[in-house]
């Protein structure tokens, strides 16, 4: 039987064909899909003062007409046409474009209601909406659809009407009363009476809460569901690790850790010890100590005879990583291994050969170390410093593998609250929120290419008390050849300036890995004191006597991006500069750099990101982990999924969201999602 939500938009009085096909383009074929199409905004039609209206906002206001209103052709189906209206005190003009038929509407000592831009500067409104009279039984807020042009808005409302009196009373509302109750949410009828009939304000905005907190419900009962089935089905390596060791190895480090640092890795370690497989995210700010943290961890495994992988995006950092661990790990008696894909035949079949026998206790490399050919004796735990989320085509070759190893993902992106919980939503998240003691901030300034030479000189200053300097130079990824062009005249340019007195490196992705690693090493070593470089040094690298960074044209790089490189200064007690070199021309643009020298706060930084650039963005691709919602705004919404999210929680572990009737609908809806078998489907 079909139900009345399933009936064809055909069943719609005035619903030809012509509109049909209109509708099916937008989506659209049965009244639910018609009332569940949701505008994206609403005009706002109340009387406004015209004095307190600012520029370029839209505007309704009452007027007498005070001239006949002069019309100008501008082409066969253009026209412009002013009048001047008298608005409360204030004389203003009217001007309509391609609306010539109004004409004679518009007599001069009448009094009419125009909708439209206010230019404040100009006095003009620019009309889109007209009509004769005072302003009388229009609704204060229109619903504005994104239709694609395929049907006009008057006509798609008639629907609209249409089909919400139809439906009514038939559809079923996933939100049972115990829910919506406590919440004052509307029930789903008036509700879509709100978003798409608001009476006022209040209506709308009702409504509005209501689909939001839906959709972030349903969204957190699916995420919690997951991480619950994963748990259950994974059955992964319970690792006995021995906790004196581990305890040993932190008192024999040259710091103490932080007391974030402490919390983490009793988080991960307890992960460790349960038989099911870890699934964590781990996020600090550039700088916040994550690398002795995944050190820890995986020197956890390893005393409990498990082998350990850390997988890093590039050969400069496996290496450098490699050289830390060694430093640590090593004196105890951990066997480690670098494998990258500059690893030289011969000396990776022995690699190969170890580890399959077990001679080896951690891995550290690149994508390489994943390859299908790489075999572990026992895998227990792979740790990713990655940007981005760990693939799943990693994931596959794991699986095919055969290993089952606890996974571990680090990030030193900030990412903003709402986004984490909604990207890695099915993942459990550490944070290390706090600084090692004793660092300084990054005092950055933001000056203006002409200015160069007189940084120079504060460059020389600082080089001359024994500090060392980065100079980066953009790169972006369509030209990379223009790029390294770029950077070999800053280098050029660098070493004519320095002369003899400072030695300066030069470090591109077009190098042979060894030539980089010589650069680096050198750098690192204090050999080199200036290294000009592309972004390839952006994430991870750590030369703590490094305090002072000049980055050029740093309009071209999102917030992100400009933190995480300026992290590669302020990593020791020394402190430390970055200058951003910039002649942005955007608002935005000029926003980005007004941030940078304002905060240091990688999270403060990345929710302003979020914000300039939204969601979708923020990753600096379309991420397809972000789950697009109808309603809900990541930005602003985030408290909305704060609650939903401990709802969420509470409902999936309560037996009455299992077994009563009221919770059926949205239990229906949690189970034709996959969510219950453990699959991320969005
Ligand atoms: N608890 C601590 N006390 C003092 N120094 C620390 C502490 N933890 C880490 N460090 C030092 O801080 C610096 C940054 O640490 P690390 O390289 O692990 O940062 P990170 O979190 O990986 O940052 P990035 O994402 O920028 O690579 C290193 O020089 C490290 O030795």
């Amino acid at each position: 039987m079909v139900t009345k939500k399933d009936e064809l938009v055909t069943s719609l009085k005035g619903v030809g064909s012509g509109s049909a096909n209109a509708l099916r383009e937008l989506g659209i074929e049965t009244l639910e899909d018609l009332v569940m199409t949701f505008p994206y905004r609403h005009e706002d039609f109340r009387l406004k003062n015209i004095a307190e209206t600012p520029h370029n906002e839209r505007v309704t206001v009452e007027g007498r007409v005070e001239s006949e209103p002069s019309l100008l052709f501008l082409g066969q189906k253009k026209s412009r046409m002013q009048v001047r209206l008298l608005a409360g005190q204030h004389l203003i003009k009217a001007v309509f474009f391609n609306q010539a038929y109004l004409k004679n509407k518009i007599t001069p000592g009448s009094i009419v209601t125009v909708t439209g831009k206010w230019d404040r500067g100009r006095q003009v409104i620019n009309v889109s909406t007209f009509s004769a009279g005072p302003k009388t039984d229009q609704q204060d807020f229109e619903p504005v659809y994104s239709l694609k042009g395929l049907i006009s808005q008057k006509v798609f409302r008639k629907f609209m009407r249409q089909a919400l009196d139809e439906v009514n009373g038939h559809l079923i509302d996933p939100l049972p009363e115990s829910i919506k109750g406590p919440y004052r949410l509307p029930d789903i009828s008036e509700a879509l009476e709100g978003i798409h009939f608001p009476q006022n304000v209040e209506h709308s905005k009702n409504a509005r809460r209501r689909f939001v907190y839906e959709e972030l419900l349903v969204f957190q009962l699916k995420m919690q569901a997951i991480k619950k089935a994963r748990k259950e089905q994974n059955v992964g390596n319970s690792i006995a690790f021995d906790n004196e060791k581990l305890k040993k190895l932190i008192e024999t480090l040259p710091y103490e850790l932080t007391n974030a640092q402490k919390r983490v890795v009793n988080e991960i370690c307890r992960d460790l010890k349960e038989p099911h497989r870890m699934n964590r995210l781990l996020q600090g700010d550039v700088g916040s100590g994550k690398t002795i943290v995944a050190a820890i961890c995986l020197y956890a495994a390893i005393t409990a005879g498990y082998q350990g992988a850390l997988m890093a995006p590039t050969e400069i950092l496996a290496e450098q990583h490699a050289s830390s661990l060694d430093e640590w790990l090593a004196p105890i008696g951990v066997k480690i291994a670098l494998l990258t894909g500059s690893t030289k035949t011969k000396a990776r079949r022995t690699v190969l050969e170890n580890l399959e026998a077990g001679n080896i206790d951690l891995l550290i490399g690149t994508h390489a170390l994943i390859q299908p050919d790489v075999v572990f004796k026992q895998l227990g735990l792979v740790i990713t410093d990655e940007q981005h989320r760990f693939g799943v085509e990693q994931r596959r070759v794991l699986k095919e593998k055969g290993e089952n190893p606890d996974v571990l993902f680090m990030t030193a992106t900030p990412i903003p609250r709402t986004l984490a919980i909604t990207a890695f939503g099915e993942m459990d998240v550490s944070i290390i929120d706090e600084m090692p003691a004793g660092r300084k901030k990054i005092d950055t300034y933001w000056m203006k290419q002409e200015q160069l030479h007189k940084l120079i000189v504060r460059l020389k200053a600082e080089l001359a008390k024994g500090r060392q300097a980065y100079i980066i130079c953009p790169l972006i990824e369509e030209s990379e050849k223009l790029d390294v062009q770029n950077a070999v005249d800053v280098y050029n340019m660098m070493a004519a300036e320095l002369g003899t007195d400072y030695s300066v490196g030069l470090m591109h992705g077009r190098l042979h890995p060894d030539e980089k690693d010589e650069v680096m090493r050198s750098f690192s070593e204090g050999q080199v004191k200036v290294l000009v470089s592309t972004t390839v040094v952006e994430v991870g690298v750590n030369v703590p006597n490094a305090t002072f960074m000049i980055i050029f044209d740093a309009e071209r790089f999102g917030l992100a991006q400009l933190h995480q490189l300026r992290g590669r200064v302020g990593r020791g007690e020394h402190q430390s500069y970055c200058i951003l070199l910039a002649d942005p021309k955007s608002e935005e643009g000029k926003e980005r750099m007004m941030s940078m020298t304002e905060t240091n706060d990688g999270f403060v930084l990345a929710e302003k990101d979020l914000e300039l650039r939204g969601p979708g963005d923020f990753f600096g691709r379309k991420q397809s982990g972000l789950p697009e919602f109808k309603m809900a705004d990541l930005v602003h919404d985030y408290r909305a999924l704060d609650t939903a999210k401990v709802d969420a929680e509470k409902l999936l572990s309560s037996d009455e969201f299992w077994k009563s009737d009221e919770m059926e609908a949205l239990r229906t809806i949690l189970i034709h999602s996959k969510a219950l078998d453990g699959e991320r489907i969005d």
